[in-house]
Formats: structure tokens, sequence, C-alpha cells
């Protein structure tokens, strides 16, 4: 297949509620929307999940943008490509920048698929007909962070999350306990702790979680070593994964029994699979992160979390948890915890152009 075209949409969207965690808060979502377009004037879609500040990543919708049309666009642009995975070695001579690099990848495995007929999670090598999905709870006070817990048990959800910080952790967990004692529960730090909390994240195996998601800093699976050795509850690494090496390093070195997939974090949907291949021989648990993204970069992940080795609900949450509209159609729906697979060609959505043309702010064309 040959890209012809690539057009990046600057939308913005609005989240229902505002969403709190040990960095802070998003309320206004920034995203660029990509269309790769081949040859014979076929669509395929990715989106940058990157946020307008660098608090999760180094990245921002502003440095994607520089990256994607300065490098990324120029190097894939009327070039032949026989598989996504040819992708590789255009990114190559660009590192890291990955969330640049995931709307890319997607957009053209979105093309891919649809280029073959086939739906893309079928293409990925999926297994599922419908996938689990998990919530999660933003920091808020302990009576709303339970009443929205049981509005989402209300709506069938499977795997509870919830956001901590220093001073919102022990106390916190255990009143939530206290009211849903078989609850599937876990928290996710977002690196606000250190080794010096030691005890404190010891205490936290008191409450049976089924993992406590990325506790110390991005950069120390060392530390994730030694604190995986102190405590029962097992460790799922986020942040700290950001390529299939950084996954092999810390399965290596015992820093995580869990792995938080995130498309946009590793660089796209090639080096996702590369890292769910892997874990299925190491038997590290997966599942599919969230990045508050619209129904394109949803309906990617609903397809990568078909993969076999995807056995824990993900942050893969119904469209109207997040948006009062989403970009998509149909949206995304949850019923009885689960989301059913479209079983239409590439991401099984179709993009709502009419509606992204009205709500963005800025269109680049990008065409030879
Ligand atoms: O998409 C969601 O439902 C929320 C997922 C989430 O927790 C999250 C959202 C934005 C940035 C980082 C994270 C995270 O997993 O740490
Ligand atoms: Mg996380």
């Amino acid at each position: 297949m040959v890209i012809t075209e690539i057009n990046l949409y600057h939308i913005e969207m609005s989240l229902l509620t505002p969403f709190s965690t040990s960095y802070g808060t998003v309320k206004d979502r920034a995203l660029i929307l990509i269309e790769v377009v081949d040859e014979n004037g076929l669509s395929g879609w990715g989106e940058v999940v990157a946020f307008s500040t660098p608090w999760y990543t180094e990245e921002t919708i502003e440095t994607c943008t520089h990256i994607l049309e300065t490098f990324l666009i120029p190097s894939v642009l009327n070039q032949m490509l026989e598989h996504p995975s040819d992708l590789q070695k255009h990114f190559a001579p660009i590192k890291r920048n990955n969330m640049a690099k995931a709307g890319l990848d997607c957009a053209v495995w979105d093309l891919y698929a649809k280029r073959l007929q086939k739906p893309l999670w079928d293409v990925l090598g999926g297994t599922r007909s419908k996938v689990e999905a998990g919530v999660v709870v933003g920091i808020d006070q302990p009576h709303k962070m339970k009443e929205k817990i049981r509005e989402h048990l209300h709506d069938g959800y499977k795997r509870f999350k919830i956001k901590i910080k220093p001073g919102m952790d022990y106390e916190l967990i255990k009143v939530i306990r206290e009211e849903f004692p078989e609850l599937p529960l876990m928290a996710d730090a977002n690196s606000a702790y250190t080794l010096n909390d030691i005890s404190l994240l010891k205490r936290l195996d008191d409450f049976n979680l089924m993992m406590i998601e990325q506790p110390l800093q991005s950069d120390d699976i060392i530390d994730h070593a030694i604190l995986q050795k102190a405590i029962k509850t097992p460790i799922c690494l986020d942040e700290s994964i950001v390529s299939f090496d950084d996954a092999r390093k810390a399965i290596e070195l015992g820093s995580a029994k869990i792995i938080n997939v995130k498309v946009g974090r590793v660089g796209g949907l090639t080096e996702a699979k590369r890292i769910h291949d892997y874990c299925v021989d190491k038997e590290i648990g997966l599942w599919v992160g969230g990045m508050l993204e619209s129904g394109v970069s949803r309906a990617h992940n609903v397809a990568l979390a078909t993969l076999p080795q995807f056995h824990i609900p993900g942050d893969i949450s119904a469209s109207a948890r997040y948006w009062n509209k989403d970009v998509i159609m149909p949206e995304v729906t949850v019923e009885n915890g689960d989301i059913t697979i479209l079983n239409r060609p590439g991401i099984g959505y179709e993009v709502d152009v009419d509606y992204i043309r009205k709500i963005a702010k800025k269109i680049v064309a990008h065409k030879k």
C-alpha cells in the first residue's frame, strides 16, 4: 500500500467529569485524529493520545505535531508499505516520541485491515469475540468515589481502579473495602511514591488488591523490583514500560507481575503486539490501558484486547463514560461488563467525519 495523503484533525472535547490523578486534573481533552489515505482513496484512522502538558510522559500535543509534520509524515508519505510493521524501519531514525508514532501506526493498521476487508482484531491475531471492561475512578472525596463505584457496579463493570496519592491511600482504600469487600479492586499511584514509603506500601497488602499500578517513578525498574520483593500485592507497571525492551528488562528483574499496555505509550500496535507475545511465555498478566481518549483510539484498544494474553479487564470503558458525543458510530457500549467486537473491516466503527470537521480547531492536509 502507498499512503498518498495524511490529514491531521486537531480537536478538543470536554470530559463529562474532570479526571484527577496524583499529577493533577484533566477537564478539556485536546487530541489529534490522524487519517491516512491510500492510492485507492481508502482511509485508516489513528489518534495521538498525548496530553496538552507533559504530566504523564514527556510528549505533548505540540511536540507530537512537530515530530509528525517534520519527521514522521515525510518519512512515510508515498512510500510503499507491505505491512504496518514496515513503519518500524521508517521510525527507527527517530528516537522515542512514541505517541506521535503510535497515532500514525494505528491509522496504518486500520487501513491495512480495511484493504484486506478484515476486522483489525482478526488481523492482529485476536481470539475473543468480546472484551471485559474495567473502569477508573479518579481522586475525589471518598464518599463521591464510593458513589461512582456504586454507579459503575450497576453498569456491570468487571474491574475497578482507583487513583491514589500520598494522604489519599490507606484510609481511602480502607473505607472503600469496608463497603465493597469483594470488589475486583486495584489502585494506580501514577509514580507518587518512593522506596521511603515502603512501610505504607506493605500495609496496602491488607486490602487484597488485584495489583498496585506504577507506585514508584517512571524509570525506577530497579526500585520496583526491590518493592515487589517486599510486598504481596502484584505490581503493575504503566509509565515505566515504553518499549518491548523495557518490558523484557522489567520482567527479567522481577519489577512487575503485570503490565498495563498502552498503544500510545509504547509507540503503536506493532510494538504492543511484540510485548504481548513476549508476555505469553513469561506468564505476565496483561491488560489494555486507557488515555481518556476518543472512540478512534478506544476502537484500537478493543481490537488489541482480543489478543489471548489480555486476561485482565482493561481501562476500556463505554464512550458515554467520558463524552457527551463520541467521534465514532456506533459509540462503544458496555453490556453486562463486556464490549462486543464488531465484525466489520478495520477498527469496525465508522468515524463521524462530519462531526470531526465541525468541531476541529484546525485541519492540516499533507500530500506530495
Ligand atoms: O482511560 C481511562 O479510563 C483512564 C485511564 C487512566 O488511569 C489514565 C488516564 C490518563 C493518563 C494516565 C492514566 C493511567 O493509567 O495512569
Ligand atoms: Mg496508570
